[in-house]
């Protein structure tokens, strides 16, 4: 999926705009929601992520823009009115209620009689996993638990919307790894639209149908994760989304010219060429192929150094000094190739990479 517009979104957002005082926090953000979509909202901290989510929820007032939840104007109704829900980053469960009643609460409240809340307890309390755990209190909980009852609160009311800013932040890295799959799978279980809020990119790709990349108040790049790191707008979204070498120069035809002439091969228009560390092909330098001008004709070859390979079970990564064209940050590139190094530090190597593996952005 690409920036195209959906047939009929669920969440239709235009023209969002939010200050706090001279800080632009959101200059008119467009974006549509699928319903039973899990979409992310990714970018650096200050971007604007939260501010659009509580924008969402009704507690912050936008200055100017419309939003529609299911063709119905979202923002002229009161937060407590919206059929939207968040969860927040600190779960906000009261400590002195069990795991039943911290799920009940909501219900409860919205006046539901008390055998229709027990019923709906019950069937969220096995959505989540928390079977056998109802009658705990949050503090006899660990993390990932408290979480999953942050998450039936969240869903027990069935809103349409379920708006989450960084719902895995707390919880440590393996627990997170493990509420990431479980996260997707509860969210085609519930069939409630998501809107995760995040700055880890990891997470971003590998849990959300699409991905809208923020920078400044603004949103440079809707796509779904694959398309994101396929075929980045520009540098910002290529070097925010996955590892990249980033080359500056014009382009041409064929690629992109750097400074001392040489031609990089990729596809494109810009003044950046992207190239993944896995896109690229190293191989040891024959002897006698030395002492040819680098990137030279022979369809784009960078020529370097190995400063050091890095083993990590499964692959390789390989930092190059080149000679010649560098990178626009400066860095050696990486090269990265599954299984075990084929080139050691200190060796003379080439690289070479195909036309269509690397993208010219802006
Ligand atoms: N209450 C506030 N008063 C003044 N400025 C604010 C306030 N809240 C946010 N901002 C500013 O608005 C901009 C957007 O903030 P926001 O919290 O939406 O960003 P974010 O992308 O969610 O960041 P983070 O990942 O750090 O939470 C930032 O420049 C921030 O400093």
């Amino acid at each position: 999926m690409t920036d195209a517009p959906l047939q009929t979104p669920l969440l239709k957002i235009r023209g969002l705009s939010a200050s706090y005082g001279a800080v632009r926090a959101l200059r008119g953000v467009d974006l549509d929601v699928a319903d039973n979509e899990f979409f992310a909202l990714l970018g650096p901290s200050g971007c604007g992520k939260s501010t659009l989510l509580r924008s969402l929820a009704g507690f912050e007032d936008p200055s100017d823009g419309t939003v529609t939840l299911g063709g119905a104007d979202l923002l002229a109704l009161p937060a407590h009115k919206r059929p939207v829900n968040m969860m927040f980053q600190s779960y906000a469960l009261f400590p002195h209620l069990s795991v039943e009643k911290n799920i009940g609460y909501g219900p409860s409240r919205a006046g539901l009689a008390k055998s229709e809340v027990a019923a709906r307890v019950a069937e969220v309390i096995r959505t989540v996993g928390l079977e056998g755990l109802g009658g705990r209190r949050p503090s006899q909980l660990s993390g990932g638990q408290r979480q999953r009852v942050a998450l039936a609160r969240a869903i027990v009311n069935q809103p349409r919307l379920l708006l989450l800013d960084e719902p895995l932040s707390a919880l440590d890295r393996n627990v997170r790894a493990q509420m990431q799959l479980e996260l997707k799978r509860l969210q085609h279980e519930v069939g409630i639209a998501f809107v995760v809020v995040t700055h880890d990119q990891e997470e971003a790709l590998s849990m959300a149908d699409r991905v809208a990349v923020m920078n400044d108040g603004e949103v440079l790049q809707v796509a779904s994760p694959e398309e994101l790191y396929r075929n980045p707008v520009n540098r910002f979204v290529a070097e925010f989304i996955g590892r990249s070498n980033v080359f500056e120069g014009t382009a041409r035809p064929d690629g992109l010219e750097v400074a001392g002439g040489a031609l990089l091969p990729g596809r494109g228009h810009g003044s950046y060429l992207v190239v993944r560390p896995e896109d690229i092909d190293i191989r040891e330098r024959a002897a006698e192929s030395s002492g040819g001008p680098a990137g030279g004709s022979a369809g784009g070859v960078l020529r370097g150094q190995v400063l050091e390979t890095q083993f990590s079970g499964g692959s390789t990564a390989i930092a190059v000094a080149t000679q010649g064209p560098t990178t626009v940050a400066g860095q050696p590139v990486l090269v990265t190739q599954p299984g075990f190094p084929t080139v050691h530090r200190g060796a003379e190597v080439e690289l070479t990479w195909s036309a269509d593996a690397a993208r010219i952005v802006a």
